[in-house]
């Protein structure tokens, strides 16, 4: 791969940007298992929920599916050689389960082992550090056929996979994730049913919540017994900082519905052990099946929380009716604003804002951005790289933010930028383009863009000035 990092067009105050982050902060980009490996049917491989969910007419978009995806799966040597070419210190990603344990439980698939013992051991040999996140929605289907979520035993079943994780890679491994946004596995897999298993069925979402959040604590500490003492683990949410359209009273009152239901459901549970007050009874909902001792469990000390943004909410109240939380009615788009393909408005502030919120309103010792990006239309002509001007705002504006928060008192450690590479975009299938590297599908090439490009000069000069 050539040296791409003199390809980089930055500008002055680019070069300005990468000097105003402290030494030892983290750039890295991120991927998950099901979006980009492929490799379905290989080497053991079981299925999952979002195999079965793809093969589901009309689910997902053009029936698209994860069959081959990027064909990461075969590409190792080359996709770790692209990591190291952008000069990224990071590398985030997902394990599959069903590449683990076929059945959800039981017996090992060694083979599916060896290829993350693979991936880690080339990241480490280019001096990339690998965050590994243990579950990014590809459940085991034997366990979706035993309820899934909703089932108080996924949660014992997710601890003992993580643990079989552990104590292959944890000599290696020291940065860990628990889970990559369990309010998407509940809300969009349980409540309204538009990702995989899709069941529609809010009080499941409630009851599924909190069994992720259950397997989450629960696993916490077989992580730390098969890891080096200096490991790291923590969990991913996403969230999104929340902002008033007027300052009537019924507005107030659907901002804190809109936080309680965006943000609160898991980060109370997961930083202050109890969930929000009144919560359920705002969605109309009774508590999910909470045993004694589960919040305990939930609650258990973290070394960092993982952040996933991408837009801000905008509230305006309803005059009407009280709606229930997550039924609160955001501003329809504005026609001043900028919006990218999934029509998630561009909105930088939110993440510094959402950044010190965290920082002010939770005992966070530290923090990662753990995925930030934008789907544009990209178009490759068959030559030459990908021209992606709006990306490269995208980026340059929220990693600016960045810096405004860590000067704010953000204990910002980290930014990893969704995505690495063009990868299923779950529903949307392949039509929406999240990469900093384009993937033409029909041959699998690999083609940097030019946001590609600005980042590996943005890492490029950081690393000079330190
Ligand atoms: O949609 C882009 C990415 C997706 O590819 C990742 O797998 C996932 O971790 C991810 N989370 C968000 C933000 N959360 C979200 C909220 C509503 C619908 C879909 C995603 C965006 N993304």
């Amino acid at each position: 791969m050539q040296d791409i990092h003199n390809m980089s067009q930055l500008t002055s105050a680019d070069l300005e940007l990468a000097r105003a982050f402290p030494e030892g902060f983290l750039w890295g980009a991120a991927t998950a298992s099901y979006q980009i490996e492929g490799g379905a049917f290989e080497d053991g491989r079981g299925s999952s929920i979002w195999d079965d969910f793809s093969a589901t007419p009309g689910k997902v978009f053009q029936g698209e599916n994860g069959n081959v995806a990027a064909d990461h799966y075969h590409r190792l040597a080359e996709d770790t050689e692209l990591m190291s070419s952008l000069g990224l210190g990071a590398y985030r990603f997902s394990i599959a389960w069903p590449r683990i344990l076929p059945e959800g439980r039981g017996a090992i698939n060694n083979a599916g082992l060896d290829f993350y013992d693979r991936l880690v051991d080339g990241l480490l040999a280019k001096g990339i550090t690998p965050y590994v996140t243990l579950y990014h929605w590809d459940l085991p289907s034997p366990l979706q056929q035993e309820g899934g979520w909703v089932k108080r035993e996924t949660a014992f079943a997710y601890a003992d996979f993580a643990e079989v994780v552990a104590k292959r890679l944890g000599d290696r491994v020291t940065n860990w994730i628990t889970l990559n946004e369990p309010w998407c596995s509940a809300y969009l897999g349980y409540g309204i049913g538009i990702h995989a298993p899709g069941v529609q069925d809010r009080q499941a979402a409630l009851d599924a919540g909190h069994h992720l959040m259950l397997g989450h604590g629960l696993a916490v500490p077989r992580i730390r017994a098969h890891s080096a003492p200096n490991s790291q683990v923590g969990i991913t949410l996403n969230l999104a900082h929340v902002y008033a359209n007027d300052e009537r009273p019924e507005t107030q009152r659907d901002v804190a519905l809109a936080d309680a239901f965006s943000n609160r459901w898991f980060l109370d549970p997961i930083l202050r052990g109890h969930y929000t007050e009144g919560f359920f009874e705002q969605l109309g909902l009774n508590a999910p099946p909470v045993q004694d001792g589960d919040l305990a469990t939930i609650s258990t000390p973290i070394d960092f929380l993982g952040v996933n943004n991408y837009t801000r909410l905008l509230v305006k109240g309803n005059t009407e009716r009280i709606p229930l939380a997550d039924q609160v009615s955001l501003v329809a788009p504005i026609p001043s604003a900028c919006y990218t393909e999934m029509g998630w408005e561009v909105y930088p502030n939110g993440l510094r804002d959402l950044l010190l919120r965290l920082t002010k309103d939770y005992a966070v010792s530290k923090l990662y951005v753990t995925e930030n990006g934008a789907a544009f239309k990209d178009a490759w002509n068959g030559n030459g790289h990908v021209s992606d001007p709006r990306r490269v705002d995208y980026l340059r504006t929220h990693i600016a933010g960045l810096a405004e928060a860590i000067q704010q008192g953000a204990p910002l450690r980290g930014y990893f930028v969704w995505s690495l590479m063009d990868n299923f975009e779950w529903a949307e299938g392949y039509s929406k383009r999240f990469g900093i590297v384009y993937i033409d599908y029909p041959t699998q090439k690999r083609v940097v863009k030019e946001s590609g490009y600005w980042y590996a000069g943005l890492l490029k000069a950081f690393n000079q000035a330190h």
